[in-house]
């Protein structure tokens, strides 16, 4: 199906949940056409990035008229692959692996945390926020193939040797929340969320760039 759709770059791929998440709200309150200045209000994007990106999707907006939101809307449950549950899993369940596991990520979107790991013989065993915690000894024998994606949690000194067996059992995309740099091979997509770099970025982005 993917295969269908037209190549979008990658800033515009990024953007699309946030479109999503609201043009779905927007849908549900009966509302049929949107203006990229709501938009841009709503997502806080700006309206010429909007109207470029929905160029992406073959939307065109008609002065004064707006866009029509189902059509945007199965054009981004599509793109987003909002039909297929994305079968999540998560490696260490300690204070950012826990709030995970009780966030629930289906009110996004149909990504599911469906199994998580620990070490840790007082969390095996246990379910937390409805999600059963195993042995990271079963990580082989309990992966399957429709689980494509993997939430790193871990401390950093062990994330490497964790990655390494995640991609051999067909894990494809990693969110890394550890410090640590991961080595993969080039098939594999690894997303990298530093909070003390995004902290750091936006006290810089306040000092350099404050509002007027
Ligand atoms: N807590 C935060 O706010 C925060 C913010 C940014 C980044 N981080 C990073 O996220 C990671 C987790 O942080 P945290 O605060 O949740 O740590 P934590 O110590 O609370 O949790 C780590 C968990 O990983 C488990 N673990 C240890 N070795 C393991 C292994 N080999 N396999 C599976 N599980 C294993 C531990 O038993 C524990 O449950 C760290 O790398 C940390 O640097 C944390």
């Amino acid at each position: 199906m993917s295969n269908e759709q037209p190549k979008i770059p990658q800033a515009t791929a990024k953007r699309l949940p946030l479109y999503y998440r609201f043009l779905k709200n927007l849908h549900a309150s009966g509302k049929l056409r949107v203006s990229s200045a709501e938009l841009s209000e709503a997502v806080k994007v700006d309206s010429a990035t909007i109207r470029r990106d929905f160029s992406y999707f073959g939307a065109l907006g008609k002065k004064g008229y707006g866009y029509n939101v189902s059509y945007l809307l199965s054009f981004f449950r599509k793109t987003l692959d909002q039909d297929e549950i994305t079968e999540v899993v998560l490696v260490g369940v300690g204070n950012l692996g826990t709030a995970f596991l009780n966030y629930n990520f289906m009110k996004n979107n149909n990504t599911q945390i469906v199994m998580a790991f620990d070490v840790d013989e007082a969390k095996v065993g246990n379910e937390v926020g409805g999600v059963p915690v195993y042995h990271l000894d079963e990580l082989e024998e309990r992966l399957n193939e429709r689980m494509t994606v993997a939430i790193l949690t871990v401390p950093a000194q062990v994330a490497q040797p964790i990655t390494d067996r995640l991609v051999r059992k067909g894990i494809k995309g990693i969110l890394n929340f550890t410090p640590a740099r991961l080595n993969v091979p080039e098939t594999i997509r690894v997303h990298h969320i530093d909070l003390a770099i995004e902290l750091q970025s936006l006290v810089y982005f306040l000092k350099n760039y404050p509002a007027e």
